[in-house]
C-alpha cells in the first residue's frame, strides 16, 4: 500500500518568520482556510508566547479549522507549553510543538547548557507537553550539525516522555540529499522504540536543496514534512509544498508515496500567500511561477500545439491553472503566431501572413513583452496598408528643446521612392509638413491628431489616429509603432490613401522632394 506522507503546514509561523511576512488576524484566517482546502494535515498557526498578537491568531485559527491538527511552537519552557496549549485547545485536533537545539555550537552558545542538562530539559518538558497534550511533537533545533550519538538519546529521550511525531530540521539549510536522508535512515534504525514515532523534516533552503533534501529523507523513513507555500521562511525559506507535493505526484514511478494535498488549489493557495504578504514569486519558480506553464520558444511552442506533453510534465490543470500560455516573443515561430492570430479572429492569407510574421519578429526584437493588443494593432496595421499607393519607407527626426525641429521622410509613391527634409512646429508637425511636400493635398485638413499605448511600459507599442477632412468627407488613418513618430506617419498616410480612394484617383500630383 502506499505510505501517505503527511504535510505540516508552517506557513503561519516560520513563513511569517521572514522579515516583511507579518501576517494581520484576518489574513492568518485566510490562509488557514485555504490550507484546510489545500489538503495539508498539520497548520502550524503560531508561536502562542511570542506576542498577544500571535496568541490570539493561533486561538483563531484553532477555533475555525474543522479538520486539520492546528499546532503551536513552544520553547523548552513550561510558560511556552502552557501558552501554547491555552490558545491550541479550542482545536478539533491540538498540537504542542515544542524544541530544543541539540548541536554543539547552539547548546553551548545560545543555550549555555551541557548535553546532559539538554537532556533533561527534554524529558521534563515533553513529558510536561504530554500532561496537557495528547499530541506532542519535538523538534532537535540545528539536528543537521548535531553529533549523532547524542541525537540518537535525544530522541530516545523524547519518545520515552511521550513526543509522537519526531523533527530533525535543517535548521540552517546545510544538509545535501544524501547526508539528510543518511540521517534518518541511521536514527529510524538505531534509537529504541523509534516506530512509535513519526519521524518528521523540515528543510531551509539555504542551499536551494529543501526540497530535494525533504524527498530524501522521505525516501529514508521520514512520515511528515515541514514546509510552508511559495517556500516563504527564514533567510533562503523553507521547503515549498507545492513542490513536494508534485514532485511526489508527477514522480510515484521512483518516490511512491501520497499526499492529501488537493493540487488544483496550489495556484489559489500560492496567489493567497503572495496577495497577503506581497512577496512576488519569482517567474521562473516551479509549479506557481508565472512562467511554470509558459512558452516563448518556436521549437517549444510548436511542440505545445501537436502534444502539450512534449514539453509539459504535468498539466496546468493540475496544479488550478487554466491552461498553458504561448507567450508571444522573438523565439516564437509560424506555428504559435498563426494560432494566435486565430485564437485573436485573424485569417490572413498566405502573403498578408508573411508579412504580419515579419513585422512580430521585428517588434518583439524590439519590445521585451509582446501582448495580444501588440498584434492586433500590428496585423490591423499590416491589413490596412496592403494595397496602398503611397507606401512609408524611412522616417528620420531631429528633436529637443534646441529646435528648429525638422524631419528626413521618405515615402515610396506609386512605386518611386522620394526623400525630402522639412520643418515644423515640434516633429510630428515637422513630419506632416514632409508628408504634404511629398504628396500635396492643399484642400483636405487634419481634424484631429490622438496618440495612445497600446499596452503599459516605455517600450510599449504606440497607436495614432489621425483625422483627415477634404470637401466634408473625413477619413481615419490608424497607424501602429513602437516608435510614436514611424506611427504617427503611418496613420497620416493610411488616411491619405483612403482618401486617394475615394478620391478615385492615384496621387499623380505628387512631387519629388
Ligand atoms: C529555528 C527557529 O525557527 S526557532 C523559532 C524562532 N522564532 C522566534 O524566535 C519568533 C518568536 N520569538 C519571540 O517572540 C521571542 O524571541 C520570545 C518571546 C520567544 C523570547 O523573547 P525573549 O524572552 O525576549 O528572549 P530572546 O528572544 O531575547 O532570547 C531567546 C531566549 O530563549 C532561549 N531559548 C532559545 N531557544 C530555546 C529553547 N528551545 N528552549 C528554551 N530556551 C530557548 C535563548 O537561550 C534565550 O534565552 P536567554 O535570554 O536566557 O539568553
Ligand atoms: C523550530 C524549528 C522547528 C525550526 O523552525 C527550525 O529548526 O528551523
Ligand atoms: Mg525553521
Amino acid at each position: 500500500m502506499t505510505k501517505t506522507i503527511r504535510i505540516f503546514d508552517t506557513t503561519l509561523r516560520d513563513g511569517e518568520q521572514s522579515p516583511g511576512c507579518s501576517m494581520n488576524l484576518e489574513e492568518k484566517l485566510q490562509v488557514a482556510a485555504q490550507l484546510e482546502t489545500l489538503g495539508v494535515d498539520i497548520i502550524e498557526a503560531g508561536f502562542a508566547i511570542a506576542s498577544p498578537g500571535d496568541f490570539e491568531a493561533v486561538s483563531e485559527v484553532a477555533r475555525q479549522c474543522k479538520t486539520a491538527t492546528v499546532a503551536s511552537l513552544a520553547r523548552a519552557a513550561a510558560a511556552d507549553i502552557d501558552r501554547a496549549w491555552e490558545a491550541v485547545q479550542h482545536a478539533v485536533a491540538p498540537r504542542i510543538h515544542t524544541f530544543i537545539a541539540t548541536s554543539p555550537l547552539h547548546m553551548r552558545v545560545k543555550l549555555n547548557k551541557s548535553p546532559d542538562e539538554v537532556l533533561e530539559a527534554i524529558d521534563r518538558t515533553v513529558r510536561h507537553a504530554r500532561n496537557i497534550c495528547p499530541d506532542v511533537e519535538w523538534s532537535a533545533e540545528d539536528a543537521t550539525r548535531t553529533e549523532p550519538d547524542f541525537l540518537a538519546r535525544a530522541i530516545e529521550t523524547a519518545i520515552a516522555a511521550g513526543a509522537r511525531t519526531i523533527n530533525l530540521p535543517d535548521t540552517v539549510g546545510y544538509a545535501t540529499p544524501q547526508t539528510y536522508g543518511a540521517m534518518f535512515r541511521d536514527m529510524i534504525e538505531r534509537v529504541p522504540n523509534a516506530d512509535l514515532a513519526v519521524f518528521s523534516t523540515h528543510c531551509h533552503n539555504d542551499l536551494g536543496l529543501a526540497v530535494a533534501n525533504t524527498l530524501a529523507a522521505i525516501m529514508n523513513g521520514a512520515g511528515q514534512v515541514e514546509s510552508t507555500i511559495n517556500g516563504i521562511g527564514e533567510r533562503a525559506g523553507n521547503a515549498a509544498i507545492e513542490e513536494i507535493a508534485m514532485a511526489l505526484k508527477v514522480r510515484q514511478d521512483v518516490m511512491p508515496y501520497a499526499t492529501n494535498v488537493v493540487s488544483t488549489e496550489i495556484t489559489r493557495a500560492s496567489r493567497l500567500i503572495s496577495g497577503i504578504t506581497g512577496f512576488q514569486v519569482q517567474p521562473n519558480k516551479a509549479i506557481v511561477g508565472a512562467n511554470a506553464f509558459a512558452h516563448e520558444s518556436g521549437i517549444h511552442q510548436d511542440g505545445m500545439i501537436k502534444d502539450s506533453s512534449t514539453y509539459e510534465i504535468m498539466t496546468p490543470e493540475s496544479v488550478g491553472l487554466t491552461h498553458s500560455s504561448l507567450v508571444m516573443g522573438k523565439h516564437s515561430g509560424r506555428a504559435a503566431f498563426r494560432q494566435k492570430l486565430e485564437e485573436l479572429g485573424y485569417a490572413l492569407g498566405d502573403n498578408a501572413f508573411q508579412d504580419a510574421f515579419g513585422r512580430f519578429k521585428a517588434l518583439a526584437d524590439a519590445k521585451k513583452a509582446v501582448y495580444d493588443e501588440d498584434i492586433v494593432a500590428l496585423v490591423d496595421d499590416e491589413v490596412l496598408r496592403g494595397h496602398d499607393s503611397i507606401q512609408v519607407k524611412e522616417v528620420e527626426v531631429y528633436c529637443g528643446s534646441n529646435g528648429p525641429q525638422r524631419a528626413i521622410l521618405t515615402l515610396e509613391v506609386d512605386g518611386e521612392e522620394k526623400t525630402v527634409t522639412a520643418r515644423g512646429n515640434g516633429p510630428v508637425d515637422a513630419l506632416f509638413n514632409a508628408i504634404r511636400m511629398i504628396v500635396p493635398h492643399d484642400s483636405s485638413v487634419l481634424e484631429r491628431y490622438e496618440v495612445h499605448a497600446v499596452t503599459g511600459g516605455t517600450d510599449a507599442q504606440a497607436e495614432v489616429s489621425v483625422l483627415l477632412s477634404e470637401n466634408g468627407r473625413t477619413t481615419r488613418g490608424r497607424g501602429a509603432h513602437q516608435d510614436t513618430m514611424v506611427a504617427s506617419v503611418r496613420a497620416y498616410v493610411n488616411a491619405l490613401n483612403k482618401m486617394m480612394v475615394k478620391r478615385g484617383r492615384a496621387p499623380v500630383d505628387a512631387q519629388a522632394g
